[in-house]
């Protein structure tokens, strides 16, 4: 089809960036990371005090990355981990950086318990005008059922090939 894709992902420990890896190698198009400017410490305990500082004061931290031609794409497939029960502030960055509008994002996810939390309603949020799918939600890694979780996924959100 003509649909054109994008596979975008923030990952602090390497989980969603795999199953972002998986999907593209699915659905095609262009992956790209979330990259912070100034990245979060690769120290667990300081990970968790600066990402909750972020939260606590609303502070959506500069990005690295930028995507000047967004306005080409039609599918967004979004990936990040559960944190705090919602999206890492980086990701809040990447969706108020652009226009979604007439888009569709389908939010992807990995999480240690926590399932999807308040993650979807957080993108919602900040993309008023946008077609949001059912989301994928994985536990860390997903484990050997992984691929056969994002082909069922993508079949069920009418985006397979
Ligand atoms: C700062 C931080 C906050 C987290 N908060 C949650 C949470 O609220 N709920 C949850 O289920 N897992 C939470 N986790 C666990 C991650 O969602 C889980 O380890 C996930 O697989 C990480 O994905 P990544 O490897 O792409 O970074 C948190 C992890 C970190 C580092």
């Amino acid at each position: 089809s003509d649909t054109k894709i994008l596979v975008a992902y923030f990952s602090w420990s390497g989980n969603s960036r795999q199953i972002a890896a998986e999907i593209h190698r699915r659905v095609g198009g262009d992956l790209v990371e979330i990259e912070m400017e100034s990245p979060y410490s690769r120290t667990y305990n300081t990970c968790l005090d600066q990402s909750l500082q972020h939260l606590r004061e609303g502070t959506h931290p500069a990005l690295k990355t930028r995507i000047p031609g967004m306005a080409q794409y039609d599918v967004i497939f979004l990936g990040y981990p559960t944190w705090w029960a919602t999206i890492p502030m980086p990701v809040a960055t990447f969706l108020e950086s652009y226009d979604f509008s007439g888009k569709t994002i389908a939010p992807f996810n990995s999480h240690g318990g926590g399932r999807l939390g308040q993650t979807v309603s957080a993108i919602a949020k900040l993309c008023p005008n946008v077609r949001i799918t059912q989301a994928l939600s994985i536990h860390y890694g997903g484990g050997r059922t992984l691929g056969n979780d994002i082909d069922t996924w993508l079949t069920d959100i009418g985006i397979a090939r």
